[in-house]
């Protein structure tokens, strides 16, 4: 027997340790650090961090853009047993997802295009046949051709946010949260596109109404917030995300096949339903071999995929311009040369407008409501300047680095009118986009990919096929909220601008502004529409 036990238990104890921690970190080694693969032609990954990450959910785009400064222009990262490849050069964004097309257009399992649209509704299809059909589809509907037939539609629901950001706002005297109103804009328009109505007091378009606006979606599907598309075996435990992912798809098939089901009878009823997406499917789904679900699920794509994007940009602006008097200020004195105080502006006076444009465009830049849009996935092996990017791994743009390329926009980050408030990040300054007259449609095909504005609709074969709608949604309401207001911060409800909400779209924390009327002509005007509305 020892004279000393305890030592003896300590060296035992000592050696088993020495001997465990070894052997566990052996065992664990592959599921925590980052798993180095080497192309056929000996081309190994770009480089990346050294750990794999189960999610990262708190604003991953400053880590995206610490890791782009740290491993350049493509990097990889391991998310789980997921390989990511990352874009945050227009030159690389423009050779792989562009000119590489065919390799870089599919999509990759995940609660997003799984469990929730069940591989269809466009956006979460394969690059397949099926995407083909529905793209042809998307682009029928949303071509500038196809606008033309709805325009009256976008123009009445633009006078109809306004008169509500009046009528709310209690004509100047207290400042609202236009949030749920922009939210309203933009689903009026989807919903006229998709099912031919806007929402009424009809129960099953209040329902619709309501999902769209339920940020349930935005949350459940952001590209690294959900640990069970890294970690498979998560899918088979008990699991409330998963669970929740599973009731969003199952409410958007109820609340979409009702629709269809509604527009289907009126059609065999003989009733005049307009021209619209449900429409479309329905006398085609014979001919094109859709069935029910993949009707319900594109019409639903549609409707909530426009809502969100162009709300949220809608929902930045407002949040901004009362923090830049200047640039409000230049903006009305624009409209005033331009458009005079008689009328408000019109779709047809874009073109005359270049510091309007130039608003919007530094707000989908400065704050796009995707940091890190819609992952692509490859669909082949591909060796690209060295370095190997395998089949299955999911391609993102990196938009946050890609926004804050110095060259590019000289001083993206400096100074702002609160620096108490903001942490000092950002400039807004609309003037870097003056002298650029192209849409964003025309821009994103330039073959100079770093002059291109933007890459906040995404980039190739799946770039987002509502660009048009979108900026000609953003056109009416942004110009005609500048030439009917002055937008007012609450003197004690400092807006910020640099927390968000959402995994996926981002908006900002909820915020109040005042709409000032800025002349007396805005009062009789807003109440011919008000009559308009009414009737
Ligand atoms: C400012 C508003 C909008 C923004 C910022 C936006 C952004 C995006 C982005 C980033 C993508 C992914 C592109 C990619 O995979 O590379 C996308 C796809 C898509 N967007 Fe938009 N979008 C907006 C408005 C709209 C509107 C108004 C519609 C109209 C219905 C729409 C319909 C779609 C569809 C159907 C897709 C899927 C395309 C596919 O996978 O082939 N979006 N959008």
């Amino acid at each position: 027997m020892s004279l000393f036990p305890d030592l003896a238990f300590f060296h035992l104890g000592l050696n088993a340790a020495l001997l465990i921690v070894p052997m566990t970190l052996l065992v664990l080694a592959p599921f925590v650090l980052r798993r180095n693969l080497v192309s056929a032609a000996g081309n190994p990954l770009p480089p990346g961090p050294l750990f794999r990450y189960p999610v990262i959910t708190k604003q991953p785009e400053y880590l995206f853009d610490r890791w782009a400064k740290a491993y350049g222009h493509l990097f990889s990262l391991w998310m789980g047993n997921k390989l990511f490849i990352v874009i945050s050069d227009p030159q690389v964004a423009r050779d792989l997802l562009v000119t590489q097309g065919a390799i870089f257009s599919g999509r990759s399992p995940s609660m997003k295009n799984t469990t929730i649209l069940q591989g269809r509704g466009i956006t979460a299809s394969g690059y397949d046949d099926k995407w083909y059909l529905h793209r042809r589809l998307a682009n029928y509907t949303l071509s500038p051709k196809a606008i033309d037939s709805y325009a009256h539609v976008l123009d009445y629901e633009a006078s109809v946010f306004v008169h509500t950001l009046y009528s709310d706002g209690k004509q100047g005297t207290v400042a609202i949260n236009p949030m749920r109103h922009a939210g309203r804009y933009a689903f009026n328009n989807m919903l006229t596109i998709s099912a031919g109505t806007r929402s009424t007091s009809d129960p099953l378009y209040e329902r619709t109404l309501d999902l769209a606006m339920d940020p349930e979606f935005m949350e459940l599907t952001g590209p690294l917030s959900n640990a069970t598309d890294f970690l498979p075996f998560l899918r088979w435990l008990p699991n409330g995300k998963l669970s929740r992912g599973e009731k969003l798809h199952d409410r958007i098939v109820e609340i979409y096949g009702a629709v269809y089901t509604a527009i289907k009878e009126r059609i065999e009823k003989g009733e005049g339903v307009p021209e619209c997406l449900v429409r479309t499917l329905i006398e085609t789904e014979e001919i094109e071999k859709l069935d029910w679900k993949d009707t319900c699920l594109l019409a639903a794509a549609f409707t909530m995929g426009g809502v969100h994007s162009t709300s949220g940009i809608l929902d930045w602006f407002l949040a901004l311009i009362p923090l830049y008097p200047e640039v409000q200020a230049r903006a009305q004195a624009e409209l005033d040369r331009v458009i005079g105080r008689e009328r408000w502006p019109n779709a047809i006076d874009e073109a005359q407008l270049p510091y309007i444009r130039a608003i919007i465009k530094e707000v989908e830049r400065m704050h796009a409501p995707f940091w890190i849009p819609a992952p692509h996935c490859a669909t082949e092996d591909y060796d690209y300047n060295g370095m190997f990017i395998p089949k299955d791994s999911v391609v993102v743009l990196n938009c946050f680095t890609l926004h804050h390329n110095e060259t590019r926009y000289p001083d993206p980050y400096k100074i702002n009118p609160h620096n108490l408030i903001l942490p000092g990040r950002f400039k807004f300054n609309p003037d870097r986009y003056l002298g650029d007259d192209l849409t964003s449609e025309d821009s994103a095909k330039l073959l100079d990919a770093n002059a291109r504005d933007h890459w906040t609709f995404g980039a190739g074969r799946r770039i987002c096929p509502g660009m048009a709608v979108a900026e000609r949604e953003l056109f009416l309401a942004v110009s005609r909220i500048l030439w009917t207001f002055t937008v007012h911060e609450h003197p004690d409800e400092p807006i910020h601008l640099d927390a968000y909400r959402g995994n996926a779209a981002r908006t900002p924390l909820a915020y109040r502004v005042r709409f000032e009327p800025r002349h007396d002509k805005v009062h009789t005007m807003l109440a011919e529409i008000g009559e308009t509305i009414a009737a």
